[in-house]
């Protein structure tokens, strides 16, 4: 992946739930080469912010641009978005799972290559159970295991490390890491600090306000 300028720019955001202004004023950036950890107490916003930065919800006011032009396809093409829940179809296998998320984001992956990537996740026989019979830290690996099919320059990921065990941390750190260095970007918010394999860490810190 080349590095690439004018990223995603967030300016003056302001959101406000049950007559709770989160945030007012905001602004945010994120460039090509970044990991960005968003913190904040329960409650701050985060969530919210990032579901406002993905166009999944809007701001009460501001603007947000992705390669200087207003959030559109061209912003959901370059995106991976993984919501603090994993989004994953308990009725569904794992690699039912996948293939489906594969058709609604015009990824091409062929029947083996969802079965490897499960496998690199660590679901060797679990890839034809209904994903409601996984543990909690392996319905994460089927959520996460987007980050290994499609092939997309930011990755806004809400919580990510949530039931993982300490392996599954490693591997994602390393993965969060690789993405970085190839010239990708990562936005996350979690409550467990990174560790320094994840390299370069920059913090953008959102107050609870009352
Ligand atoms: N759809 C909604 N309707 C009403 N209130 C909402 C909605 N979504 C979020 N909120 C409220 O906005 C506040 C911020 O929620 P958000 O999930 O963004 O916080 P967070 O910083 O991610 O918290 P946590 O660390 O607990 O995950 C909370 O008080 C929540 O109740």
């Amino acid at each position: 992946m080349r590095c690439w300028l004018s990223g995603l720019v967030a300016s003056e955001l302001s959101c406000i739930k049950r007559d709770r202004v989160l945030f007012d004023r905001l602004s945010f950036s994120l460039q090509s080469g970044q990991l960005v950890y968003l913190r904040g107490p329960n409650g701050a916003g985060k969530t919210s912010l990032l579901r406002i930065l993905c166009g999944l919800s809007q701001p009460e006011s501001g603007t947000i641009t992705w390669q200087s032009q207003p959030l559109g396809e061209h912003w959901f093409k370059d995106l991976i978005y993984v919501g603090h829940k994993p989004g994953v179809n308990g009725a569904l296998t794992a690699i039912e799972n996948l293939a489906f998320w594969c058709r609604q984001h015009s990824v091409s992956a062929s029947l083996d290559h969802l079965y490897h990537v499960l496998a690199e996740l660590g679901l060797v026989g679990m890839e034809d159970v209904p994903c409601r019979t996984l543990s909690a830290g392996q319905q994460r690996r089927v959520a996460l295991s987007r980050l290994w099919l499609k092939s997309a320059k930011v990755w806004i990921l809400d919580e990510p490390f949530t039931a993982l065990d300490v392996k599954g941390v490693a591997q994602l750190e390393d993965k969060m890491k690789a993405h970085v260095d190839a010239g990708g970007a990562v936005l996350t918010t979690s409550h467990q600090a990174l560790s320094e394999r994840a390299g370069t860490v920059r913090f953008f810190d959102l107050e609870y306000r009352f």
